[in-house]
Order: C-alpha cells, then sequence, then structure tokens
C-alpha cells in the first residue's frame, strides 16, 4: 500500500465548547506522492480538516499525523492556501515574492514563483490590496509552489479563478506534483474538474467522513443500474436487496438505482457508465447513504458487500455504518 501524507484518527473539532462540531470521528487516510480531492457540501468540515492538518488549529478530540509528524511540527514542509488567501495588503506582487524567499532560502524555486505569480499579464509592480480575488489566488499559489513543499493543501484553490487561469495553474499543480512527487490536497465543489486531475477522493459531510478511497477504487465498486420500478410476477417495488442502495429515482416504469453490488446484478438489468459527479452527486443528496472507506491499512472489513466487489481492484473496503501552510508566516494579518 501507498504510504499516507496524512493519517487521521477519531479526528473531531469543535469551535464551541457545547456541542458545534465541525468535524467529528473522522478516520482516513491520504496517500503520499498522489493529487487528493477533499469534497462535501457547505459548512461540511472542508477547511477545518485542512486547517487541522496545516497545524493552524488543534483537534478537539483524535488525532492528525502529517508527514509522519505533528502538523506544526513539520510546517515548513508543508505549502497551504486557505480560502482567504491572507496576503500583506500594503506589499507589492514583487515585494511579496521577495519576501517568500526570505522566509525559505533553503527551497525558493524564483523561477515557478515569477512564473506563475506573472501568469496572465498581472504585472508584479501591483500592490495586493489591488489585486482582484483570482489575481490574489494567482499569487497565493506562486507562494505555496515556490516553497517546494512536499504537501500542498489547498481550499478551494480555483474557485475564482477565470477558465483560463484554472487550466493553466491546474495544470502547473498536476506537473509539479508528477515531477516533484508534491502529495496535493485539494478541497473543491468541481467535481467535474476534479475527475481528470485527482486520483484519491475524500468526501465529507456533516464533519464525517462518507466516502473515501481511490477514485478508480470507489467507481469500481459502485454500478449504476436501470430496470424494472416494479417485480413482474407480484407487481410489487423491485427489492435491490442484498446490494448497497446509495440512491434509487423511478422514473415512469423504470427505476435507476446507485447500488454497491454484493453479488450478480438482476437479470436484465442495464449498467450505465459511472462518472467520478455522479457518484459524489448521489453521495451529496443522499446523507443517508452507508459510508465507505476502501484502502484502509488499519479499518476494518465489515462492509463484505462492496469487499467482493472490488477485488478486481485489490481495494480493501471498510464501512463505518456504526459511526455513521503557506510560504507566508501562519501568523499573518487577513
Ligand atoms: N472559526 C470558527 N468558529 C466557529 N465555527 C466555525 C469556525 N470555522 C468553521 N466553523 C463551522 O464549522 C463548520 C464547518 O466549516 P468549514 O468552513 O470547515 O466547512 P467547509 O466544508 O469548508 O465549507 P465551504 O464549502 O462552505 O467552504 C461550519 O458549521 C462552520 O460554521
Amino acid at each position: 500500500m501507498t504510504s499516507s501524507a496524512i493519517e487521521a484518527t477519531g479526528l473531531g473539532k469543535a469551535f464551541r465548547r457545547r456541542g458545534g462540531w465541525a468535524l467529528r470521528d473522522c478516520t482516513f487516510q491520504l496517500p503520499a506522492g498522489r493529487v487528493s480531492a477533499l469534497v462535501g457540501p457547505n459548512g461540511a468540515g472542508k477547511s477545518t480538516l485542512l486547517a487541522l492538518a496545516a497545524g493552524l488549529i488543534a483537534p478537539s478530540e483524535g488525532s492528525v499525523t502529517v508527514l509522519g509528524g505533528h502538523p506544526a511540527h513539520v510546517r515548513p514542509r508543508i505549502g497551504f492556501v486557505s480560502q482567504d488567501k491572507p496576503l500583506y495588503a500594503q506589499l507589492t506582487v514583487a515585494e511579496t515574492l521577495h519576501m517568500g524567499a526570505d522566509l525559505n532560502p533553503d527551497s525558493w524555486d524564483a523561477d515557478t514563483a515569477e512564473r506563475v505569480a506573472a501568469g496572465g499579464g498581472l504585472d508584479l509592480e501591483t500592490r495586493v490590496r489591488s489585486l482582484s480575488g483570482g489575481q490574489r489566488t494567482r499569487v497565493a499559489l506562486a507562494l505555496a509552489l515556490a516553497k517546494r513543499p512536499e504537501l500542498l493543501l489547498l481550499d478551494e484553490p480555483v474557485a475564482d479563478l477565470d477558465p483560463l487561469a484554472r487550466h493553466e495553474l491546474m495544470g502547473t499543480l498536476m506537473a509539479t506534483a508528477a515531477r516533484y512527487g508534491t502529495t496535493i490536497v485539494m478541497s473543491s465543489h468541481v467535481i467535474a474538474e476534479l475527475e481528470d486531475s485527482c486520483d484519491h477522493l475524500l468526501l465529507i459531510g456533516d464533519g464525517r467522513v462518507r466516502l473515501a478511497g481511490d477514485i478508480d477504487d470507489l467507481l469500481a465498486v459502485h454500478s449504476l443500474i436501470t430496470g424494472p420500478a416494479r417485480e413482474a410476477a407480484t407487481g410489487a417495488d423491485f427489492d435491490l436487496a442484498p446490494h448497497t442502495t446509495v440512491e434509487s429515482r423511478i422514473t415512469g416504469r423504470q427505476v435507476t438505482a446507485l447500488v454497491r453490488p454484493a453479488g450478480p446484478l438482476p437479470v436484465g438489468w442495464q449498467t450505465n457508465d459511472l462518472s467520478l459527479e455522479a457518484l459524489v452527486l448521489a453521495h451529496l443528496r443522499n446523507p443517508a447513504a452507508p459510508p465507505l472507506t476502501l484502502g484502509q491499512a488499519s479499518a476494518s472489513a465489515s462492509d463484505s458487500a462492496s469487499a467482493s466487489a472490488s477485488d478486481s481492484t485489490s481495494a480493501s473496503p471498510t464501512s463505518q455504518e456504526a459511526t455513521s501552510a503557506s510560504a507566508m508566516p501562519q501568523e499573518e494579518p487577513a
């Protein structure tokens, strides 16, 4: 199995003393040297999870290990781009990059810093306070990438970029991952874009892990099937048991269902192509669907139905149905 860049065990974060859990009982591993997508609805806990991994906040319960150590201790090896992209407003872009170089004298890649920051025609003499949202993102990514981190934590890095900049910077990120073996963990709401760039998925909802594993393995253990809504013999609603149903929708006389097969599918049912977007959307629409974690070394294999379905991918699925740094100083102003 690939080694883990991030390992969380029973990780939880409450912002208020009573209740208010932003993240609860999260156990997962994110592989080293790979690109992981962190997805989930608004308020699911994605930013909280990234801030915990970056060592900016401490867990309320459980633990998270990053690059084999405590997040705060490995901070120099992490690049973190938060959603609000804190930068010093009074500095120019060039001064900002110089500061990044001063703070990271041993690892700074000045060419990358300038190329990423100056892309899209951005004048490096522009003051940060005059930058648009997308231009700030560009500068924040330039700082994080030029630091040559082992782990890049990116909170919705491309949300405010125009399509060209998005394409260019996603390409730069992927090239960096391929060239230097950088581990990337990025949150995003644009699932279709993640399909091309990411190989691992962590879907959280309501602060808990809903779906985790290599994307190919997760797709392999799910099937999107179409068949008759009622049993021909009895006229009763079609029963999909023993398969685990994530979602089923009846249209006229047909039912379309996303299932985790527990054996052969019903005879005569049609199996359709399944995209990552369809898989994620079905789980988002159905928060009560049983969670599934694939390929975790330490988790228990209670979802045997999915285990058999994933044999071909050598994934070892488990179910959790029961429970179910930037280059800039971390203390910098928003
Ligand atoms: N500093 C904070 N103080 C109090 N509550 C917070 C704080 N930060 C986050 N929360 C709460 O924690 C929960 C998770 O928030 P978080 O920002 O991690 O979600 P998210 O998945 O990143 O959402 P989005 O997709 O909207 O960015 C939310 O209910 C949010 O209100």
